[in-house]
């Protein structure tokens, strides 16, 4: 299946819409009025150098946070209306596949995987048994789930948290980071699975990462955050050949150099940062 062209995407229905969201750790603002969406079936790929705001927009976006203001709606339901049992039930509509995979490495491969089962469904053992083989097919260990995590190699542990967070079906899956300490022949491979499972399964997926090579194969469109804004949001393509230069330098990777903290700018202006060498 071939990328949707922009056209087509932007004709779908929106699986999530935020709509100038502002967001605090205590005093500090770190989400300055962000509105972005996700079109069902797309892969969006959020970018930014660090600290640019990348994990807290999508810890919002799986309502596991709340705004200090602006709204959004998740899978058509505006997050704001919905009581705690309803969000439970919203949560369960979504997938997730954090950095470290962050399976339990007392159980084997198929107990991690039918956790979710276990937790949100009734179903019988050998149903459950089933389900996780069938997951692990997809991400290509079909046979693996008798193996403890540790006699698994890191790609094949990514694989592993994905089949878990696949298990209910998700219509919406996130990834934090997903190739983050592979290599990049097995990162490639994970791109692959990430494709698949929009192609064959009809996920809308929404990604975070550092990696270019890894946005650029995978995304339909980019969100790039820069400070807590949102730069721009387009296809890898226009980003790619766009005249602005802050979204140059951040794609190629000069933002870690002019990068600066502001908290340790203002150190250093006041000079509290040699305070150490003073006699
Ligand atoms: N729990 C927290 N409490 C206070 N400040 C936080 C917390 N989490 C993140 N921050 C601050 O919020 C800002 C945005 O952090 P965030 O982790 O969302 O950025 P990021 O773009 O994902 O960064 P990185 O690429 O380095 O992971 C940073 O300045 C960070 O120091």
């Amino acid at each position: 299946m071939t990328k949707p062209t922009e056209a087509e995407l932007l004709a779908r229905p929106k699986v999530i819409e935020v709509e100038d969201l502002v967001t605090h750790y205590g005093e500090r603002m770190i989400l300055k009025g962000i509105s972005m969406d996700v079109r069902e079936g797309e892969i969006m790929v959020i970018m930014g150098g660090s600290g640019s705001g990348k994990s807290t927009l999508l810890r919002h976006l799986m309502s596991l946070e709340h705004a200090t203001s602006g709204t959004m709606k998740l899978l058509g339901k505006n997050i704001a209306d919905l009581g705690l049992k309803d969000t439970y039930a919203l949560r369960r509509k979504i997938g997730v596949a954090f950095q470290g995979g962050a399976l339990f490495s007392s159980m084997t491969v198929g107990e991690n995987i039918k956790l979710p089962l276990r937790e949100h469904t009734d179903l019988d053992e050998f149903t459950m048994d089933i389900m996780a083989r069938m997951k692990l097919e997809v991400v290509d260990l079909a046979g693996f789930e008798d193996l403890t995590p540790s006699e698994l190699s890191g790609g094949m542990l990514k694989r592993a948290a994905v089949a878990r967070a696949i298990i209910m079906d998700p219509k919406l899956l996130f990834f934090d980071e997903p190739s983050a300490g592979l290599d990049p022949v097995v990162a490639a491979q994970l791109d692959e699975l990430i494709l698949r499972l929009r192609d064959a399964m009809g996920m809308s997926i929404v990604v975070v990462t550092h990696e270019l090579d890894s946005a650029f194969r995978i995304a339909d469109r980019i969100t790039m955050l820069d400070h807590g804004h949102i730069l721009m949001i387009d296809t890898p393509e226009k980003m790619k050949n766009c005249d602005n230069t802050r979204i140059q330098n951040l794609l190629n990777r000069r933002i870690e150099e002019e990068e600066l903290d502001p908290d340790a700018y203002l150190r250093r202006l006041t000079g509290e940062d040699r305070q150490h060498e003073r006699p």
